[in-house]
C-alpha cells in the first residue's frame, strides 16, 4: 500500500523537476540569447552595427585578446598616438562599424558614443535619462559605495555635504602642508644624487603615489591624519587583494567563498570598520578644529551625521574608501605623465621653468597666489590631460527607453564614452591631434578644440569630478618645485608603453633622470 502511494508522488516530483528545468533553460535562452539578439537587431535597424553577439560571453574574448595583443606590442618612442594600444577594441571596431557602434560585455550591450553632441545630451541636456552603471562587484569592493557610485537622493545629499572640502578657498589652506611634503620628497631625491652633485634615476610612479596618498589623507582626515593614515594603509592592503582577484578569471559568487585571500579581505574590512568607528567617536568627543582652519572631509561628514540619517557610520566608511580610491592614483598618474611629457619635450620644460622662476623665484616655495599666474604650466597640464587622461572612459545607463540624437535607446542599455578617443579625435583637435602642443590651450580650454565638449578629462555635468581643483593644485605645486630644483630627461631604460588597468598608466614604469640645478 505504502509503495503504491509513493509512485504517483514520485512521478509528480520528477515531472515538476523536469518542468522546472525546462523553464529555467528557457529563461537562460531568453536572457542569454533571444534578448541580446533582439537588441542587436533593434540597433541594426537604426544603422548601429557592431561585432556579433556570442552566447553568454558577448565580445569579451575578442576584446581581451585585442587588449593583450596591443599591450604586448611596443610603441615608437615619443609617439602620442596611443589610442590603438590603449583602447584597441575601440580603434579596431570603429574602423569597421563606424560610430556609434555596439559592443557586448557578456549579455550586456554597450553603445560606444564619441560624438560630442551626443555626449552633451547624455551628460547635460538630457542627463535625467541616464544614471551611473552598476560597477563590477570587484570594482565596487575597491572603490567603496560612496560618491563615485551612489545614485539619486543619497548621492545629491552626500555631494552637498562633501563639496565645501574641495572649494578652492578651502584647498588653498592646505598649500603650506602640501609644499612641505613635496620638498620632503625632493630632498630625498637630492640626497640620492650624492647630495645634489650628480644625476639620479628615479621611477617617478611610486614616489608620486606616496605623495598623493599623503595629501589625500590630510584632505580627508585633517587633524586625525596619523590615525587616518593607518586606516588608509589597511585600505591599500585590501585594494591589493581585490586587484589581484580582479586580474583572475571572474567566477560569480567567488568573493563569498572562504578562500585565504577572501578571509584576509574580510578581516581587513572588520579592522578598517573598527578603527574608523573609534576615530569617529574620538572626533565627536574632541570636536577639534584644524590649526589652519581648513575643513576636512571627515569633520564635515561627522557634523552632518548628527542631523541626517543619510550619513551613517557605514556611509562615512564607504566615502573614505571612495576618496582614497578616486584621489590617489588619478593625480599621481597625471603627475607621472606630465613629467614624462616634459622629459620628452625639453623646449616646453625650459619654457615652464622660465615661468616658474619668474613667478616664484629660484628657491621660494610657490604660494596659492603664484599658482594662478602659471599660465604655461596650466597649458602643459591640460595638454597632458588631453593626450593621457588618467580616466580613459566612463559609462552611463539608460534609466528608461530614451531617444539619443534620433536613435532609440532601450532601457538598461549602457553607453560607453571613450574619453581618450574624444581627446585624440582629429575632427575635434585638427591634424595634429596626436602631437604634444600645449600652445593649443593658449586662449583657454573653451577655444582649444573645435567643439566645447572636446575636452572632458574630469567628466561632465552634475557628476563631474569633485576632486578636480585638488588634483590640479597638487600637480601645479609639485611640478613647480621639481622644475625649480631639477632638469630632467627620460632614462635610457624608459619604454613608452601606456596601458590601462582601470586607469591609464605606464606599463613599464617611468624612469626619469634628474639633474640637480
Ligand atoms: C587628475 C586627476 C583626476 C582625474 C583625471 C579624475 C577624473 C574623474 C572623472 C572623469 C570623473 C567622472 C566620472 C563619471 O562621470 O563617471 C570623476 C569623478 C569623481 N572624482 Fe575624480 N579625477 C581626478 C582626481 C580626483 C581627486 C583628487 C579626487 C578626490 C580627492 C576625486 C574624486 C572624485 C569623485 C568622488 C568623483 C565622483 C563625483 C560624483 O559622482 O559626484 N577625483 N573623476
Amino acid at each position: 500500500m505504502e509503495v503504491m502511494l509513493q509512485w504517483p508522488s514520485k512521478i509528480v516530483f520528477i515531472t515538476s523537476m523536469a518542468l522546472l528545468m525546462v523553464v529555467m533553460m528557457m529563461k537562460v535562452v531568453v536572457l542569454l540569447w533571444w534578448k541580446p539578439k533582439k537588441i542587436e537587431s533593434h540597433f541594426l535597424k537604426q544603422g548601429i552595427k557592431g561585432p556579433p553577439y556570442h552566447f553568454f560571453i558577448g565580445n569579451v574574448k575578442e576584446l581581451v585578446g585585442m587588449m593583450l595583443k596591443a599591450s604586448a606590442t611596443p610603441m615608437p618612442d615619443f609617439s602620442h598616438n596611443i589610442l590603438p594600444r590603449v583602447l584597441s577594441f575601440y580603434h579596431h571596431w570603429k574602423k569597421i562599424y563606424g560610430t556609434p557602434f555596439i559592443v557586448w560585455f557578456g549579455p550586456t550591450v554597450r553603445v560606444t558614443v564619441s560624438d560630442p553632441d551626443l555626449i552633451k545630451e547624455i551628460f547635460i541636456s538630457k542627463s535625467e535619462l541616464y544614471e551611473k552603471n552598476e560597477a563590477h562587484p570587484l570594482i565596487k569592493q575597491l572603490e567603496g559605495n560612496g560618491l563615485l557610485s551612489l545614485k539619486g537622493q543619497k548621492w545629491a545629499h552626500h555631494r552637498k555635504i562633501i563639496t565645501p572640502t574641495f572649494h578652492m578657498e578651502n584647498l588653498k589652506l592646505l598649500v603650506p602642508v602640501m609644499t612641505q611634503r613635496m620638498t620632503d620628497m625632493l630632498d630625498k631625491w637630492s640626497a640620492m644624487s650624492a647630495n645634489g652633485s650628480r644625476d639620479v634615476e628615479i621611477d617617478v610612479c611610486e614616489w608620486f603615489q606616496t605623495l598623493t596618498e599623503d595629501i589625500i589623507t590630510r584632505t580627508v582626515f585633517g587633524t586625525s591624519y596619523e590615525d587616518g593614515k593607518a586606516i588608509f594603509c589597511l585600505q591599500a592592503q585590501q585594494m591589493v587583494l581585490a586587484a589581484e582577484t580582479f586580474q583572475k578569471v571572474f567566477i560569480p559568487g567567488y568573493r563569498f567563498m572562504p578562500t585565504r585571500r577572501n578571509i584576509r579581505c574580510w578581516k581587513l574590512d572588520k579592522e578598517i570598520r573598527k578603527s574608523l568607528m573609534k576615530l569617529i567617536e574620538s572626533r565627536k568627543s574632541e570636536n577639534r578644529r584644524r590649526e589652519d582652519g581648513a575643513k576636512d572631509l571627515l569633520g564635515l561628514m561627522i557634523e552632518s551625521s548628527y542631523s541626517s540619517p543619510d550619513m551613517s557610520v557605514d556611509d562615512i566608511i564607504e566615502e573614505c574608501k571612495s576618496f582614497f580610491f578616486a584621489g590617489k592614483q588619478t593625480t599621481s598618474n597625471l603627475l607621472t605623465w606630465t613629467t614624462v611629457l616634459l622629459a620628452m619635450h625639453p623646449q616646453w620644460q625650459v619654457q615652464a621653468r622660465d615661468e616658474v622662476l619668474k613667478v616664484c623665484g629660484s628657491r621660494d616655495l610657490p604660494t596659492k597666489d603664484d599658482v594662478v599666474k602659471l599660465k604655461t604650466l596650466t597649458m602643459i597640464l591640460n595638454e597632458s590631460l588631453r593626450l593621457y587622461p588618467p580616466t580613459i572612459a566612463t559609462i552611463r545607463r539608460a534609466k528608461s527607453d530614451a531617444e539619443l540624437g534620433g536613435y532609440m535607446i532601450p532601457r538598461g542599455t549602457e553607453l560607453l564614452i571613450p574619453i581618450l578617443a574624444v581627446h585624440h579625435d582629429q575632427a575635434i583637435w585638427g591634424n595634429d591631434a596626436n602631437e604634444f602642443n600645449p600652445g593649443r590651450f593658449s586662449e583657454g580650454v573653451a577655444r582649444a578644440a573645435k567643439h566645447p565638449i572636446g575636452f572632458i578629462p574630469f567628466g561632465l555635468g552634475v557628476r563631474t569630478c569633485i576632486g578636480q581643483n585638488l588634483a590640479v593644485l597638487q600637480a601645479k605645486l609639485a611640478l613647480s618645485i621639481i622644475l625649480q630644483r631639477f632638469t630632467f630627461r627620460l632614462a635610457p631604460t624608459y619604454q613608452h608603453a601606456p596601458t590601462v588597468l582601470m586607469l591609464l598608466y605606464p606599463q613599464y614604469g617611468a624612469p626619469i633622470i634628474f639633474q640637480p640645478r
